[in-house]
């Protein structure tokens, strides 16, 4: 088995020693969206992975939730370990309740495994459709893989890109349990936030009360920042105006989350503590940031704790 991985070629890693946020989470805050990586040497990165990332392990994670001040995680199988859930489901385990995963998960998958998965935290499980991350998988087997999950009461995170959801809207609004919307459907963020394209993805939030969406990624989505580095704390101020929108219209149903270690970013890697510095800027008062930060993630992946 291959152990020793070789980064793909200009891989920026994880910002080691961010900054303190100046903006206070409230008591309880999610980061709703975050990843771990191996390391290789313990948990192998997949064959049929695109990427080949560097180590991010369960504790640097958890370092960085202490650090920056949240409370739970909520930790999404990437890409680079395709089906294989274990480095996910181990952090999960280790977390002591305080983290929650989603899944990979193929048709193929037996009710023990999926019973274990439940076990260790797993709430939901993650269609991934941008091309550069994966082949994705045939409908058929997604409509399997829904049947199999729905009886724990999972839901399906969805990750598009925006030119492609006017073809897989009908499929999307077909699948009978909830949804949650990774980083806004990833809007071209040089367009008009009350514009077609972003009222396009307004409106297939509408479609159903059970949608949720992250507001997250502006790291990812901006164009022209500025990023968050060197003390920028009002970064990504061309994203701000498209999850404002979404935070205003859907408080009940909107989760942010760090997504660190920011797999794939060609230009920067933001300072996480900066990062946290975007969330006032598209919650402005404490109510909603109570709702994006506790109150919608608990409801979702940890509905029977007060
Ligand atoms: O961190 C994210 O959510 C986004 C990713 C990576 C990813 O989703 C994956 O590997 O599964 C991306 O756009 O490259």
């Amino acid at each position: 088995m291959t152990t020793d991985f070789e980064k793909s070629p200009g891989w920026l890693d994880w910002y080691a020693g961010p900054s303190r946020p100046r903006f206070r989470m409230p008591e309880g805050t999610v980061d709703a969206h975050c990843h771990v990586f191996g390391p290789g040497a313990e948990f192998p990165f997949a064959p049929e992975r695109k990427y080949t990332p560097c180590d991010a392990s369960k504790d640097q994670l958890f370092a960085l939730r202490d650090h920056l001040g949240f409370a739970r995680n909520v930790v999404v199988q990437a890409t680079c370990h395709g089906a294989d859930n274990s480095a996910m489901t181990d952090a999960l385990r280790a977390s002591g309740g305080l983290a929650r995963g989603v899944a990979t998960v193929r048709p193929g998958i037996s009710d023990t495994e999926l019973r274990e998965l439940h076990e260790a935290g797993v709430r939901g499980v993650r269609f991934n459709f941008v091309k550069r991350l994966v082949d994705t998988a045939p409908r058929r087997d997604l409509q399997d893989v829904v049947e199999r999950i729905a009886p724990y009461g999972w839901h399906v995170v969805l990750y598009f890109e925006a030119a492609d959801l006017a073809d897989l809207r009908d499929f999307f609004l077909s699948i009978p349990v909830p949804l949650v919307i990774d980083h806004m459907g990833r809007p071209d963020v040089t367009k008009d936030p009350h514009g077609p394209q972003f009222e396009t993805f307004l409106q297939f939030l509408r479609a159903r009360p059970d949608i949720w969406c992250k507001v997250t990624c502006p790291e990812r989505l901006s164009v022209s920042g500025p990023p968050a580095v060197d003390g920028e704390r009002q970064a990504y101020r061309d994203v701000a105006p498209f999850a404002r929108r979404v935070v205003e219209e859907f408080p009940d149903r909107v989760l942010w989350g760090t997504d660190w270690p920011h797999p794939n970013l060609t230009d920067h890697m933001p300072d996480d503590g900066l990062l946290v510095d975007f969330i006032p800027h598209i919650a402005p008062t404490a109510q909603l940031q109570r709702k994006l930060l506790v109150d919608n993630p608990m409801r979702l992946y940890w509905p029977d704790t007060d």
